[in-house]
């Protein structure tokens, strides 16, 4: 069991960490964030966490992912950029699969992580972490959290992280020093320096493809307009991805409620963000 003092994440905790653009702001001082997400066979997860950055508001979303994702990203979000150039945080990994990595795409992942900017990995990033420099959360399910850890010779199973999801969290923040948001009905957000946070989800219609997707861009905007805090307290990143857990299970709650309780959708979910923001701003 894990071993440090857990405690629940709330709308008064996020909204500390969400502000409105001022009349000072422009798309870069507010923050670009740069994704490398998807792949041929899964064009979507691009797609799902680009549309979730510019909900939850984000000065510019700057693509280099695989050009075969491109195309798709632009024709769901044509304000996304698709040229290289400054970023201040990056999106990594979502739809990848890190056992398929062409030679390019490995080195503009290790670039991005060379950087000592914010990142964030997911899915077909995982297997970077300990590679980065700057503030990282890494964003697994049990089962992707199991493969990482087997995968540096530490034997678990997505069970038994799924019955002790505090103290494999913990482990896997200590271990790997890195901030660990593990997800499930119960998130769990810890970092090495001892926070420990969770997020319990508002509906369970979450449970469906691609949401994962969704929460790596909401985090990866947060990460972006928080560059300067993140520069100078490295460890707030770990309250940056509780607060994109807490804005993800809300934007989930209304969307379903806008369906009379019903099912969602990912894409729903992110298009539901920007009230749960506003809401969350004028607290
Ligand atoms: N629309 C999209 O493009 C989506 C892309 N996704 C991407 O898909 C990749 C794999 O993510 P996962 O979360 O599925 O990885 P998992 O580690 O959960 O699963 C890996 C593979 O195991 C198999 N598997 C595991 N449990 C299964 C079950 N109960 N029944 C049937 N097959 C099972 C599936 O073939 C799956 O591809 C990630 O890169 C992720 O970002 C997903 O987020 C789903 C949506
Ligand atoms: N039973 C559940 N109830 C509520 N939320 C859940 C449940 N299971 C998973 N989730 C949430 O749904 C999302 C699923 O993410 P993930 O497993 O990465 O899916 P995908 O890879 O398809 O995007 C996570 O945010 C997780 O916390």
């Amino acid at each position: 069991m894990g071993t440090g003092t857990w405690r629940e994440w709330t709308a008064d905790d996020a909204s500390e960490w969400l502000s409105a653009p001022g009349a000072d702001d422009d798309k870069y001082r507010r923050g670009v964030l740069g994704v490398i997400t998807g792949s041929a066979d899964f064009p979507g997860a691009a797609v799902l966490g680009v549309e979730a950055a510019h909900r939850t508001g984000v000065g510019m979303v700057r693509f280099t992912g695989p050009r075969a994702v491109r195309q798709a990203v632009l024709a769901a979000r044509p304000e996304t950029v698709a040229v290289a150039g400054r970023v201040q945080a990056w999106l990594l990994g979502s739809g990848m699969d890190s056992s398929n990595r062409s030679f390019m795409l490995a080195g503009e992942l290790q670039h991005a992580l060379a950087s000592g900017l914010p990142a964030v990995l997911d899915a077909g990033g995982l297997d970077l972490v300990g590679t980065h420099v700057g503030p990282t959360v890494i964003t697994p399910h049990s089962r992707e959290l199991a493969r990482l850890l087997n995968d540096r010779d530490v034997e678990c199973t997505p069970e038994e992280v799924e019955a002790d999801p505090t103290g494999w969290a913990e482990r896997t923040a200590h271990r790997l020093r890195v901030a660990v948001l593990l997800k499930g009905a119960v998130t769990h957000v810890c970092d090495p320096e001892g926070t420990a946070l969770t997020v319990t989800a508002a509906t369970h219609w979450l449970a469906s493809a691609g949401t994962g997707d969704v929460l790596g861009g909401i985090i990866g905007a947060l990460a972006a307009t928080h560059h300067d805090r993140l520069a100078e307290e490295a460890g707030a990143i770990t309250r940056l991805a509780a607060t994109a857990a807490f804005i993800h299970s809300e934007a989930a709650r209304r969307a379903s409620e806008a369906w009379a309780g019903g099912p969602v959708t990912a894409l729903d979910i992110a298009q539901a963000v920007p009230p749960v923001v506003g809401g969350l701003i004028r607290r």
